[in-house]
């Protein structure tokens, strides 16, 4: 097994174990990804466990498919397509999906996203009278956070506290109504629906625990609660496990995410061994010190020094700039010497806090004619007209999907107003399904009517024709391109470009609609978070700090270095600020040979204090002005 020698002896160490449960527990860029990925191999080449019995969970879809790629090569067969690979809410949905009908759940549900559930939630404040008083999206965030931590309406009304949560928990009750009866799943409802069908259904639970030989976990410190329960449950029978992670990396909190998992771990299995890896063979030495001092700030952590054995890099810059054109014109300027010197644009990255600190760059950017790519920005799926066609599949799928139905009941406008949809809501409310709901108003009102055939005609289609038929039949027979028509040519071509592209994508799912359509929506639903775009060659990355994570490149650009940027504004407790300086050594320690760090004195015309991060590591830099 060549592909060994490519470890050190930690590494080894680590995948060598395979009695106990093993925790590797390390810092940036040390390999722990690598472990997994080596580790998978391992377990396949010496037949201790087969591809189809071994669960990978990543902290993207992609990173599950790099890692699997990875594996195929070092095995120099194709045979890891049976690992189950992915994230958690991923493998929440393969449980769903596959258990769910001896649970009483009906198998076409649809999954809503962040702009679903605040519909939903905008819906409900309406009808209680209070859309005035309350932003639906802060008690979205706080529905969700709850559920992340399996707090129940009913466990939440016992520890309610001010009248914030008074309104959250009468919404709370009511969206998990509603979305039951439209038969819809928010994404913390892909794990808490999981972890209590396993524990509802014990001869399930079984089966999985038998079937699973080994689990894997990467991004360990990012887990929630929710998660946590789930990934117990699928190893607490045999307990074969090893997952990685980094306490300083951990960056998502604000969505409910705990590095105490790390610690609990420990108490929660007996035999766990700790591997600790020391070695990073990403950055150069000069960058290591700078992460190390940084870090060094935050308390509770497991201490650690990471070292490499490059040498010879530099110090990295730090760059005082007037205002934000300035700070992009030196990174312009930058990277126009690093390509002099031969360096690939994908090697570079620019990375920053908040997703709207990418004007000045982009300018910039289209300015020098430098290709990029906004990571974590609108994603394809955010589009409007693929939203518009994806709610349509949504109600051919599941006709009970009132959030979809209601986006798209009046697109392209055809006289739907909001009493009439009211109308159907009310029918729908007594008991009537959708479709009976809008054949009942259908009756009095011909724009229903003709929306109602219409409709009908679709779902007969699913036995017919394929994904990408279908879709062009919606965009035909709905006439939809018509609410692009006075927005000019240009506009008409790039919605249309984004459709086909849809329905390119379409034909990854071959086969009549009705056998294919639940894969390809769940699909959709997994693959379409900001998260998950990738990056591409011969293209500059622009992303924020908490997608960078896990990535590497050669240059990268950590911007916006200023005090209310990063730390964020809205980071006020110490924790909060530790939190902060995670984030901000996830971005330095992404940097392999050259680190760039920029502020400007100016932004969007507000004189801006230096990040105190900079404070920190003061004595590191070197400075340019
Ligand atoms: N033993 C090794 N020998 C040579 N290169 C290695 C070794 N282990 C890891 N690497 C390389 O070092 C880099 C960092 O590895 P990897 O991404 O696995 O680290 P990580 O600990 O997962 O980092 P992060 O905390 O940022 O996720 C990668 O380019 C990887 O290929
Ligand atoms: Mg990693």
């Amino acid at each position: 097994m060549d592909f060994l020698n490519e470890l050190n002896k930690e590494q080894l160490e680590a995948v060598f174990e395979i009695e106990r449960p093993v925790l590797i527990l390390a810092g940036a860029g040390s390999g722990k990804t690598r472990v997994i990925t080596y580790k998978i191999a391992y377990l396949i080449k010496n037949n201790f466990a087969k591809p189809e019995n071994i669960v990978a969970l990543t902290f993207t879809n992609k990173a599950a498919e790099e890692m699997k790629r990875r594996i195929d090569n070092l095995l120099g067969v194709k045979n890891v397509d049976k690992v189950w690979a992915g994230t958690f809410h991923g493998f929440g949905l393969y449980l769903l999906k596959n258990f769910g009908r001896y649970w009483n759940l009906c198998p076409n549900f649809v999954i809503y996203d962040e702009n679903d559930q605040e519909d939903l939630i905008k819906d409900i404040l309406k009808d209680l009278n209070r859309s005035k008083e309350y932003s639906a999206r802060d008690i979205k965030e706080k529905i969700s956070r709850l559920k992340d931590q399996l707090i129940t309406p009913q466990e939440f009304s016992n520890i309610i506290s001010n009248s914030f949560d008074e309104i959250v928990l009468e919404v709370y009750k009511k969206y998990e109504k509603e979305l039951r009866k439209n038969n819809a799943l928010d994404f913390a409802d892909l794990l808490l629906y999981s972890i209590n069908l396993l524990y509802e259904k014990p001869a399930i639970c079984g089966f999985l625990q038998d079937k699973i030989e080994y689990v894997l976990v990467d991004e360990y410190q990012d887990t929630n609660k929710a998660q946590y329960e789930l990934f117990k449950i699928i190893v607490l029978d045999k307990q074969k496990f090893s997952v990685v992670g980094d306490d300083d990396q951990s960056i998502y909190s604000f969505r409910g995410a705990d590095y105490q998992n790390i610690f609990k771990l420990e108490k929660d299995f007996k035999n766990l061994k700790i591997i600790f890896l020391t070695k990073n063979y990403r950055s150069t030495q000069q960058i290591l010190e700078i992460a190390n001092a940084l870090i060094a700030n935050n308390d509770k952590r497991y201490p650690k020094e990471l070292w490499s054995d490059k040498r010879d890099g530099t110090y990295p810059i730090l760059f005082r700039a007037l205002n934000e054109e300035d700070e992009a014109n030196f990174v312009i300027r930058q990277i126009r010497l690093e390509l002099a010197k031969g360096r690939k644009l994908s090697e570079i990255a620019i990375l920053y806090r908040t997703n709207r600190q990418s004007r000045p760059f982009e300018e910039a950017l289209i300015r020098n004619n430098i290709p990029y790519k906004v990571i974590g920005g609108l994603s394809f799926f955010d589009r409007k007209e693929v939203k518009d066609i994806v709610a349509y599949l949504n109600i051919i799928y599941n006709p009970n999907d009132l959030i979809s139905l209601k986006r798209i009941i009046n697109v392209p406008k055809r006289g739907i107003g909001e009493a009439t949809f009211n109308m159907i809501r009310e029918y729908y409310n007594k008991g009537y399904s959708l479709l009976e709901a809008i054949g009942e108003v259908s009756r009095i009102k011909r724009e229903v009517k003709s929306f109602y055939d219409l409709w009908k005609y679709f779902l007969d289609l699913k036995s017919s024709l394929n994904i990408r038929e279908l879709i062009a039949t919606i965009i035909d027979k709905t006439n939809y391109l018509s609410e692009f028509q006075n927005q000019g040519k240009e506009e008409l071509t790039i919605r249309m470009d984004n459709l086909m592209e849809l329905m390119d994508f379409a034909d990854n799912f071959p086969g009549k609609t009705q056998d294919t359509l639940g894969d390809f929506l769940s699909h959709l639903s997994l693959t379409s978070s900001k998260l998950e775009s990738s990056l591409e060659e011969g293209k500059v990355s622009l992303i924020t700090l908490h997608s960078v994570k896990g990535l590497e490149f050669e240059v990268v650009f950590l911007v916006g270095m200023e005090e209310g940027l990063l730390p964020h504004y809205n980071a006020a407790t110490r924790e909060e600020i530790q939190e902060e300086r995670r984030l901000c050594y996830v971005g330095i320690t992404r940097a392999k040979e050259k680190l760039y760090l920029s502020y400007a004195v100016k932004r969007y015309n507000r004189y801006q204090e230096p990040s105190r991060f900079i404070e920190e590591i003061s004595h590191l830099l070197s400075v340019k002005k």
